[in-house]
């Protein structure tokens, strides 16, 4: 009855629908106070490979298997990212022009026959950001880096995912943002931006965030502020074409200055807290393993290291890393396999029928699991919930493990959710993976962690913040705090080259 006055009635070749104990609300609650973990407690109940779960008046289709991810991918002229991206950056940055939202979607262009301010943003990011064309601002975050680690003095003690996530904001803002970008303006704004990004969820799911999630607020809106600054002053004019395209596509289309400079807010979103996350876990998984950390510095060493003719001018190179450092990689990805359960979210627009199965209505929600996905047994093999430095030494995409050898088989592409897939699979990838692997081979070879003055271990392996809700990769909940100790000898210089 509740069904049908809400107007929820589901048709038979809907996927089958899970009720929660508490009508309309009971995976709201589930959701808010189980975050990423909830999807793998109600998939545990049933174990089909796609679920209705019905939320209010609506209902959000889970994808748990690899196979429909990929139809799910597929589909991508009716099952849409961009306009749940576009409300769920207003709701995350502010618009204060109440016509932004609907300059930023565009709607007339479909009958102009032309395409969207969306899909053209799409395509201008996919091509800069492509590998072809990602070169210079590489070679700028890597010079950076590299002048960041020469200057890390001897037996600096840091908390070491704030050291990682310096680093990063640092010198992925140089890159993107140019010199005058707004950390580098007022340093002050890095600890606010991470402030607003840790209250994210509250922030955007309160119709008066001002009151209650004010400190998030107030961080983002000094964030903002500078931005708005850097926008005013044509700093944006020294930064990558990346950051110039978006200036210019965002102007064309009639938004104001401080509306381009909200949106920038989210520009940042994408840049920083993951990567720099990521790296973080990687260096944590490798480190708290002496007998895989003496590996990987092997590994680096005879395949990514030059050494100049004086001794003095070392060199490790993103691509010798990249194409012969596989061990290097695999822990990359593993660490991404667990740490990164990363939902790929769309709106279906039309009725669309998935692997001629399952009927998902217009105006659903569908969302791709990836922390189900990445710790289904089925897809990885028993050990799927431990790290497995070799997992993807052989396959990008992975190997099932643990089972007998005629069982062992690569992983089904899909299965690998870190940076989502189809139409919206992560453009940065690349250049993350430039930044992450140069770091963590820096740290790698030119650092021993010990634990700080007075301490006798590093309490390596944080218990990991899976409550929240599934917007990233997930963080560390307990501070690791470490001494860098350089392993070179004096006056030798590092540079973190691409080639
Ligand atoms: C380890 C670091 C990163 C991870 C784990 C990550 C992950 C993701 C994921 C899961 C998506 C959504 C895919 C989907 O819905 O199927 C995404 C989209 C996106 N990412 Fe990343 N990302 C990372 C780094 C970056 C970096 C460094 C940049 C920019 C240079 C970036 C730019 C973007 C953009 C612009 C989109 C949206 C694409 C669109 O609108 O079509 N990401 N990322």
């Amino acid at each position: 009855v509740i069904s049908k006055i809400f107007g929820t009635k589901p048709d038979p070749r809907e996927p089958p629908v899970l009720h929660p104990k508490v009508p309309f609300i009971g995976h709201i609650i589930g959701l808010l106070s189980n975050g990423t973990k909830y999807y793998a407690t109600v998939s545990a109940r049933c174990k089909y490979p796609i679920f209705s779960l019905p939320m209010l008046s609506s209902r959000t289709y889970i994808v748990t298997s690899p196979t429909l991810a990929s139809h799910i991918q597929r589909a991508s002229t009716t099952l849409l990212f961009a306009p749940l991206i576009i409300g769920f950056t207003d709701r995350m940055v502010g618009f204060q022009d109440k016509t932004s939202v609907a300059k930023i979607r565009d709607l007339k262009a479909k009958e102009e026959n032309r395409p969207d301010f969306m899909d053209r943003m799409h395509d201008m990011m996919y091509f800069v950001l492509s590998p072809s064309e990602i070169n210079i601002v590489s070679a700028i975050m890597l010079e950076q880096l590299s002048n960041r680690i020469n200057a890390v003095p001897n037996e600096t003690e840091r908390e070491l995912f704030e050291w990682v996530r310096e680093q990063f904001t640092a010198v992925t803002s140089y890159a993107f943002h140019g010199p005058e970008n707004l950390f580098a303006m007022e340093p002050r704004l890095i600890e606010d931006f991470f402030i607003f990004e840790r209250g994210l969820v509250g922030l955007m799911s309160s119709p008066v965030p001002q009151l209650t999630a004010r400190k998030a607020y107030l961080a983002r809106e000094r964030v903002f502020k500078g931005l708005l600054e850097y926008m005013a002053k044509g700093r944006y004019k020294k930064g990558s074409t990346l950051v110039q395209n978006r200036y210019r596509m965002h102007s064309e289309i009639g938004l104001s200055l401080p509306d381009i400079a909200r949106s920038e807010i989210g520009m940042l979103f994408g840049l920083l807290p993951n990567a720099s996350i990521t790296t973080f876990w990687v260096l944590n998984n490798i480190f708290s393993r002496p007998q895989l950390l003496a590996e990987i510095r092997e590994e680096i060493q005879k395949n990514a290291l030059s050494i100049d003719g004086s001794g003095k001018i070392r060199t490790i190179s993103f691509e010798s890393l990249r194409s012969s450092c596989p061990l290097l990689n695999s822990v990359y990805r593993e660490s991404l396999r667990l740490n990164a359960p990363m939902t790929s979210t769309r709106l279906v627009v039309e009725d669309t029928i998935v692997a001629d199965t399952y009927l998902l209505r217009a105006n659903s929600v569908v969302q791709i699991a990836g922390d189900v996905i990445h710790k289904d047994t089925n897809v990885w093999g028993p050990d799927a919930s431990s790290f497995n430095p070799r997992r993807f030494i052989s396959s990008p995409y992975g190997t099932k493990t643990g089972v007998a050898e005629s069982e062992k088989s690569p992983v089904h592409p899909a299965a690998f959710r870190g940076f989502g897939g189809g139409s919206v699979f992560c453009p940065g990838r690349h250049f993350a993976q430039r930044e992450i692997l140069s770091l963590v081979a820096a740290v790698v070879t030119i650092f021993d962690l010990e634990p700080p003055k007075g301490e006798d271990h590093i309490p390596f392996n944080p218990p990991i913040d899976e409550t929240r809700l599934p917007l990233g990769v997930m963080k560390p909940l307990r501070e690791v705090s470490v001494r860098m100790k350089r392993r070179d000898v004096e006056d030798v210089k590092w540079v973190l080259a691409l080639t």
